[in-house]
């Protein structure tokens, strides 16, 4: 072959490729393996991904109980060419087609035992040094970060801890509806859940834990009621007192707005699925993660 056949027999293979590539996309939406939104934010976060060249009506024909007439309907509503793919879509289309896709397009299937966990409590009673025992000994469960408006401490890392965002892109996000849930915390700064990555860990089969408060956990019980809320405990409420003023990273006004919130959050205790006594960090870890893993949430026995 001379070089010009050599490409374009190259190009012809690629094109086979990513043919089927989109297909393999299609099929796990339809089985609900993968969910519309994840494909979107995929195409929307790399243009390089398969997802972006996929086009908009593929993506809307691989939702089961949406046929081509009315597919036509929704594109002309949401003001999207017949032939747009998800790559060339404009910022007001990606809002208007994935509000569409968060409220029409079924959710993705739980698989095999993966689950969502919350673990909320009061302030200091150590929700970030348990979660962060379980990120370092368990890396088969995914440990979301969440996105805040809060400053850095000394020693968070960016992406790790959190991602620090400012209040400019905190409202792109609330607006873009990237967030699984998000809250004003101890009346001061706004922290959220990323929905993606969490659609992506539950639909690859891993078990998600969110460590976020109160009202978060609230609004990820209602929009996942199948999601296992777990209530980390003090041993007391001088240990509670002890752990926050030991920690030394707020102000002594901090410390009060915290422990004002932490009398109302421990009154709201009863709500949740499971509570986890944070006596020992090993321990509790140890608990909170046998949650995640054995039977069914609704086969356990209680921890309370
Ligand atoms: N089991 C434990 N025994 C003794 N100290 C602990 C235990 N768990 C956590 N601590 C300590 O308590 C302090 C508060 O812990 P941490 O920062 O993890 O709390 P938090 O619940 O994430 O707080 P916040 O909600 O304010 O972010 C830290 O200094 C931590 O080292
Ligand atoms: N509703 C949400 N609450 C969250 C999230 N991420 C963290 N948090 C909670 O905020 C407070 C304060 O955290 P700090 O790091 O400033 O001490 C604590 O109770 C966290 O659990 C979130 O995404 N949503």
């Amino acid at each position: 072959m001379n070089p010009p056949e050599v490409d374009r027999v190259a190009a012809s293979r690629a094109a086979v490729a990513a043919r089927q590539a989109r297909a393999a996309v299609k099929r796990a939406v339809t089985e609900r393996r993968l969910s519309a939104v994840a494909v979107l934010e995929t195409a929307l976060g790399s243009t390089e991904s398969i997802e972006a060249t996929m086009r908009v009506r593929d993506l809307l024909m691989a939702i089961p109980g949406l046929g081509p007439v009315r597919i036509d309907r929704v594109m002309g509503t949401l003001g999207i060419a017949a032939t747009k793919r998800l790559s060339g879509l404009g910022v007001h289309q990606q809002v208007r087609l994935r509000e569409y896709l968060q409220r029409r397009a079924p959710k993705v299937a739980a698989t095999g035992d993966s689950r969502l966990v919350v673990l909320a409590g009061p302030t200091a009673v150590g929700k970030g040094t348990v979660s962060t025992y379980i990120r370092e000994n368990f890396p088969e469960v995914h440990l979301s970060v969440s996105a805040t408006t809060r400053a850095p401490r000394p020693g968070e890392v960016e992406g790790v801890s959190y991602y620090f965002v400012s209040d400019e892109e905190f409202d792109r996000m609330i607006e873009a509806g990237e967030f699984l849930e998000w809250a004003v915390v101890h009346n001061k700064s706004r922290y959220g859940t990323p929905r993606t990555p969490i659609d992506r860990a539950l639909a690859a089969g891993t078990s998600v834990l969110l460590e976020i408060d109160i009202q978060g956990a609230r609004q990820v019980k209602a929009a996942e009621p199948s999601a296992t809320l777990v209530f980390l405990l003090p041993p007391t409420w001088d240990e509670l007192v002890r752990r926050l003023i030991g920690r030394g990273t707020e102000t002594p006004e901090e410390q009060e707005r915290r422990l004002t919130t932490a009398k109302v959050e421990l009154a709201a205790q009863s709500e949740f699925d499971f509570r986890v006594v944070n006596s020992d960090v090993q321990a509790a870890a140890a608990e909170v993660v046998e949650l995640m893993q054995i039977q069914k949430a609704t086969d356990l026995p209680s921890k309370e």
